[in-house]
Formats: structure tokens, sequence, C-alpha cells
């Protein structure tokens, strides 16, 4: 790409007064973020702010050091950080060795890894050096060579080399050795058994999943920088309350407080907190609806609504709902029984979301418990017992009245101190959300199914429960798999997929067949599933290794790096690196095997028995299995929008909340092998809006129980490939499914914060920082 001339132009005047272009460089760019790249600001006075701004940095650079160790200490830190690193990482092996698992002789990959080894031989200080096509070596490959060595070959014009390191994870494809640039291809075979294709991806990013943090390591020495988008602090007060649907009511009720200071046709006791006067109330209330003609609402077809909100120093609160209606001639009166029907009627035509046991009782019910939510959330501790069985005690002692239908034609409805009855003391219930004043056809997808979160679109049903608090799960649309959002390019056309990239000649299930299938080649030449449908251990243990240190493994550098281009096209900085990862390549449609063939597991949809629930940690809602789960089962996919890096950058510099935004997951493999990538190939995939359950999955640093594995289905290259998740270990049932999102904490240029982990792992990285005292803050 040609160098933007105003860039050259900044460059120049800055060498005139003896400043170098290294210097100039950072400096500029943050100057044209903090201008929005206003370019006059900066060519202002012959690019005064610039030079004015190079001085301060240079100023502040001058003091930074004068306060910093010196070098001996500072290595010596270094060091000691190194051996911590190390030592944790053997504690992890150590702890990770699941007991109860069967005795099996070590593989390969773990002598090897504890032998010290590693494949890891780029430097990531020498950025920019020039660029070499990727040389690779096809040594002892089986039977096939697989599509991207092949693709390497062809885009290099060359023959593939060998560059062989006994002792080193990527025996196939081996990294390039330390007279080789670091922008060259660094390797992609496995020693493992199943020596498995790789991908690529970011290491240890921020950008979640494929692009691992550091982990303990240090800000300089970490591979590229993703986008890692705050997930949002599930929206409080527009959603009702969901409760476990089977949560049985107890007697002993707390005090209620006094009941509501509401427009009613007859006057109301203040003062009367029984749960038998407010009971009374509303009767009264009913029976004056039905008899005062002149009382009953106006309900017009068309109207704009108003909601109000009144609360009195009592503690009561009046909801009323205003209905302009003066200018419809379809104005009619009707009572509270013919209104509620009406809606009801409305909102299953309209939200299909919504089941038939809908309710606009529970609905205005539901309404007053988001009103007397706490704020802001306590955070439970993790031995409190959840206060559950208080909103049970509230509910026995509440009555089931209906909404109030006022004189002026508004609806209310009661809302005592601890309205908290909602979906409690009925049948099992869809929940209901409305996320706003006013209801505009894309909130609808705030309505979820608590029965059922998917809404019938997975093959098996996936409950939602809260037995901690009153918060609402967030408002996104449920899909079970990925969709295009705009521009990204993801083609499924038969035609794309050539013989090599299926097994068209296959009958059955390739499992049982002797030999590995076309399919199977791609993924290294062995089927990565058992006959059990499970990940083999031997894959599972590298991706797990592989992800918790992804330094020692391959990096990968882009010529151009199409990541930081999405971040800023002024000035790209250099690719910071996309590390090899394995993958498996499923059996898809234009092969011969049937659907019950062994090599098609995540394209199945989720098996397993799933329950979002509100974790009690403070963490929000989470993912849960209810039944026990062997190692290596395939849980569920990553699903979101398909978008382009540059649109997922504009979507959050555009939006509001950057918090609302869940964890973007970049599709980053192999960017390195391609010597420049266009921008609707660099794809990520952003569960805000449209996901499904892996949406609600938490982090839980270096131990989690799922680890991510890229799984190639219908798209024959490697820009698109879905994001499966696997289990680690065996799980028991209800225990919380989590998964290493890869952040750094200690990334602090980072434009977006992490969040305060609590994941509760002996090694949480997170709480390393923290002891360290180091500068951050984390909200
Ligand atoms: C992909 S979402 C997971 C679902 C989320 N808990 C929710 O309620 O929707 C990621 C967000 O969950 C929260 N989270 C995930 N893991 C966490 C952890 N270990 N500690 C604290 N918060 C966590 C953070 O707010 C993060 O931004």
């Amino acid at each position: 790409m040609a160098p933007n001339p105003r860039v050259a132009k900044a460059f120049r005047a800055m060498r005139e007064i003896g400043i170098p272009e290294e210097k100039t460089k950072p400096v500029l760019k943050n100057l044209l973020k903090i201008y929005e790249k206003n370019w006059e600001l900066i060519e202002v006075e012959n690019y005064r702010a610039l030079a004015d701004a190079i001085f301060d940095s240079e100023e502040a650079e001058a003091s930074e050091q004068k306060k910093s160790h010196d070098s001996a200490e500072a290595e010596a830190a270094e060091q000691k950080k190194k051996l911590e690193q190390a030592e944790i990482m053997k504690a992890i092996e150590e702890e990770t060795q699941i007991p109860e698992e069967p005795e099996r002789p070590l593989k390969r990959l773990r002598l090897r890894h504890q032998d010290g080894s590693s494949c890891t031989t780029s430097n990531p200080n020498s950025h920019g050096t020039p660029l070499k096509k990727p040389k690779l070596e096809i040594d002892d490959l089986p039977i096939a060579i697989p599509r991207s060595q092949a693709r390497a070959m062809n885009a290099s014009g060359e023959p593939v080399s060998v560059s062989p390191q006994p002792q080193t994870r990527n025996k196939g494809k081996q990294p390039v050795l330390a007279d080789t640039p670091p922008d060259v291809v660094n390797g992609a075979g496995s020693d493992s058994g199943l020596r498995l294709r790789h991908l690529k991806d970011k290491g240890k990013e921020p950008m979640p999943p494929q692009t691992r943090s550091q982990g303990l390591r240090s800000t300089s020495d970490r591979p590229s920088h993703g986008v890692r988008i705050k997930e949002p602090k599930p929206k409080q007060t527009v959603l009702p309350l969901i409760k476990p649907k089977d949560e049985p009511l107890t007697d002993d009720a707390p005090p209620l407080p006094a009941p509501l200071s509401v427009t009613r046709p007859e006057p109301m006791t203040n003062g009367d907190s029984s749960a038998e006067n407010r009971s009374r109330d509303s009767n009264v209330l009913t029976s004056s609806n039905e008899t005062s003609g002149h009382e009953l609402a106006a309900v017009p077809t068309e109207s704009t609504a108003t909601i109000d909100i009144a609360s009195s120093s009592k503690g009561e609160i009046k909801i009323s709902l205003t209905c302009n209606s003066t200018q419809n001639p379809n104005l009619s009166a009707t009572n509270v029984d013919t209104l509620l029907k009406r809606m009801e009627d409305r909102c299953l035509r309209s939200y299909k979301a919504l089941d038939s046991n809908f309710s606009v009782k529970e609905l205005m019910k539901n309404m007053c418990d988001s009103l007397v939510e706490p704020e802001p959330e306590p955070e439970p501790k993790p031995d409190s017992t959840p206060p559950t069985e208080e909103l049970k005690k509230v509910a026995a002692n509440t009555s089931d009245d209906g909404p109030l239908l006022t004189t002026n034609g508004s609806v209310g409805n009661e809302a005592e101190g601890a309205c908290e009855n909602g979906f409690q003391d009925t049948e099992p219930q869809s929940l209901v959300g409305v996320p706003n004043n006013e209801v505009t056809a894309d909130d609808t997808r705030s309505l979820h199914d608590v029965n059922d979160i998917a809404k019938g679109q997975e093959s098996v049903i996936i409950s939602l429960v809260n037995e901690v608090n009153t918060e609402c799960p967030p408002a996104f649309h449920y899909i079970p798999g990925n969709a295009v959002f705009q521009s990204a390019y993801v083609n499924f056309s038969l035609a794309r997929i050539g013989d090599d990239n299926c097994c068209s000649t296959c009958f059955g299930d390739c499992l049982t067949s002797a030999t590995a299938c076309a399919c199977a080649l791609q993924s290294g030449g062995e089927y990565a599933y058992t006959k059990e449908g499970l990940v083999k251990e031997e894959l599972i243990d590298e991706c797990i290794k592989m992800n918790r240190d992804p330094q020692k493994h391959c990096l990968f550098y882009c010529k151009e790096c199409p990541l930081e281009r999405s971040k800023n096209e002024e000035i790209i900085e250099s690719c910071k690196g996309h590390s090899v990862r394995s993958f498996i390549k499923e059996c898809w449609l234009k092969c011969g095997c049937n659907k019950q063939c062994g090599n098609r597991v995540v394209q199945r949809g989720i098996q397993r028995k799933l329950q979002v629930f509100m974790t009690p940690g403070g963490k929000g809602w989470g993912l849960r299995t209810l039944e026990d789960l062997p190692k290596g089962a395939f849980v569920c996919e990553y699903v979101g929008e398909v978008l382009t890096n540059a649109e997922l950058y504009e979507r959050v510099s555009k939006s509001s909340n950057k918090d609302e935004h869940a964890y973007p997951v970049l599709l980053d493999a192999d960017w390195g092998a391609e010597s420049e990538l266009k921008d609707e190939e660099a794809l990520c995939l952003d569960a805000t809006y449209y996901g499904n359950v892996a949406r609600f999955i938490n982090h839980r640093c270096f131990d989690s129980n799922l680890v991510e594995i890229p799984v190639e289905v219908e798209n024959p290259d490697h820009h698109y490939y879905h994001l499966a998740f696997f289990t680690t270990r065996k799980v028991k049932a209800l225990e919380e499914l989590t998964w290493d999102y890869g952040i750094d904490f200690d990334d602090e240029e980072h434009p977006v914060k992490a969040f305060k982990c609590r994941c509760g792992s002996r090694f949480c990285r997170n709480i390393k920082r923290s002891n360290r005292s180091r500068k951050r803050r984390f909200t």
C-alpha cells in the first residue's frame, strides 16, 4: 500500500527539525487518533502540534526512565518472571493430570514439552524485515500433502523446504530457523500422533478466543493485539425477573411494605401492608372497573404511549401507562380482562417469541420486579444463600392481582417493595422482556423463552435459570449457526469444494474405513474423533497446550496484517504474529459418507444438556452442563455474526455502549500464509446481537474445562471456519463450563478494559497482575 502522502509529509517536516521517523510515527499515530484524523490540526503552523507532542513524549519518556529500575534489575525481574511462568506452567501441567483419568502412556507431545523444546523461532522484534515467501517442508507427511502446504508451495512458486527440528512440536512443517525472517511461515505440522494441520491465530491475545493472551508475559513480547470488547453487563432494568420454573414456595414471609398510593376508583387504605388488604384493594379495582363504564380504559388500535413511574416516601411505586388516543376514531371502552386478552393475542401474533402461556398480568408484575431490583446489584458471597428463599417467601404472601386500570385510561400495576413473585408461583412460563418504554420491532430480540432460550432451534432444549438475583438475560437474537452480517466473504458454493476437499468416494461411516478419507487427510491424516464422537485425547491435549502457552508455538507474520489495517489505515503497524493451530476437517455435503458418519460432529449441533444460569460469583450469566461429560466431548460452537474486522471496528467505535459488546472472536487462520489478505477475508464473529449459548460461557484463566478448536466444514479456505468447544477433562453435571478467552490482563495499550477476573483459578492472571501492583486499574 502506497504511504499516505500526508504521513510522508509529516515525517519530512519532522526530519527537517532533526526528529527521526521512528520517533514521529507513534506520536503521529496517537495524534491522529486524538484529533480523529483531522490533519489540519496536525499540519497547522508547520506541524507544531506534532513537534510539541513529540517533545512532550520525549520528556515523559526521560522522566519515566529516571524512575525505572536500572537495566540489571529489570533483567533480573524479567528472569524471575520467566521462572515464575515456567513454574506456573508446570503447576498447571501437574494440576491438570486428572486422577480419575485412566493411566496412559505419555504422549510424544508431552514428552517434548517436558524437554522444554519449543518451535518458536520467531523474533517479535524483527517485524518489518524484508518478507520472504513461506518455505515449508514436507518430510514425513502422511499419505497426502495437506492443502495448505500445497497452497504454500503454489504461492511461493518454489518447492517447500525442510527445516527439521527434532524434539520440537511441529515436525511436519517446522518453523524456520533463526536465520529465517519472522515473517516467513513458521511451521504448521504436528508431532502428535494425529499430525493435524494447524491454523494460525494470534497467540495469547486479548482478542479471544484464538487470540490468546500472553498470560504472565510482559506486554512487550506479546503477539498481535486483537479486538477485545467487553461483554455487556446484562441489562438490569429493562427485562423482567426470571425464576427457575420449579422453585417451591415457602410460607414464612418477611414483613411487606405499605400498599401503593395510586389513582384508583376508590380510595386506598395506606399503611395497611397485609396481603389480604392488597388483595381486597385489587378486587375493588377490578369490580369497579367492571361496573363504572366511565372508568374503563380507552384502547386505541394505534396510539402513542408513555410510561410513568412514581414512587412515594413510603416505598410505594406506581407505574402508569398513558395512551394518547384522542385522535383515534376507533376509541372504545373495555374492561381489564378484555384488554389483557387482546394484548395477549396481539403479543402472541406479533412477537412469536412468546409461548401460549404468555400473560400480560405476569408481564406487568415482572415490570414491578424490575423496578425494585437492587441497584447496584449486590454481589452475593460465594457461600451466601441465594436470595431465592426470600423471594419465595414474598411470593407466597403476595396476591396474584392483575394490573390496575385507572380512570384516565392508564394501566397501572401494584409494585410492592419486594414484588418478586414474577413467574414463580405460576406454571412454567416463557420469559417476557420489555426492553424500553416504546417497544420497537428490533426489541423483540429481548423476548427470551426461559424454558428454551434457543426457541426450538437446537436439537436439545436449553433452559435459563436465575437463582441468585433478579438480573435478566441480555437482549440478543438466538441463532443456532453463524450468519454473515454484510461484507464478509463466506462462499459455500459446491463449485469451490474440489475433490481434495471432500471424500466423494466414501460410503457409510468414514471412521470404519481402514484408511483415512480425504477429509481426514486434510486434518493431518487421522480422524480427529473417536467412534464415541469425542475428540481424540492427543488432539485435545495438544490444543490445551497450544492455548496455554502459545508463545511456545509457531508464529506467522503477515506482510500487511489485516487486523492492524482495520485498526488504523493511515499508519499500519507491523503484524504481531499469528500462531499455528490444529484444526479438524469434517466431512460434508459433497462427501459420499452418510449423515451419521463419525467425522461429522460439530455440524450436528448441540447434543448435550446445557443450561444458562446466573453465576453466584459475580460473573453474570454462565453456561453449565446438566449431565456428566467425558473428556473431548463437543459442547457447542461459538456462534455469531460473521463480520470483517473493519466492520467490527466500525461497529464498536459507533456503539454508544461499548460495554454492550460480547467478546468478538477473531477467525484468524492462514493469515500469515497469504501475502496479502483482503478486508472481506479477515473475519471475526460477534455474538452481541446474534449468537447462541456460547455467548454465555465465562472466562477462566488457564485451567478452563473447555478448549476451542477450529473446525472446517463447508468452506475450503481458512478464512471462515467454525469455532467449536470441547471438554478438556471430565466435567461433572452442574459444573460451570468455562473457556480461557486468552485475555492479557496486563495489556495496558488495549482500547478496551478487561473485566476484573473472578474465575477463581489458582492460576488467575488477573490476581497475579494485582499482586504485582501494576499500574493499570480494572473496573
Ligand atoms: C462472553 S460474556 C459471558 C457471559 C456473561 N457473563 C453474561 O452475563 O452475559 C463475557 C463477560 O462475562 C463476564 N465474565 C466472563 N468471565 C468472567 C470472569 N472470569 N470474571 C468476571 N467476569 C467475567 C465479563 O463481564 C465479560 O465481559
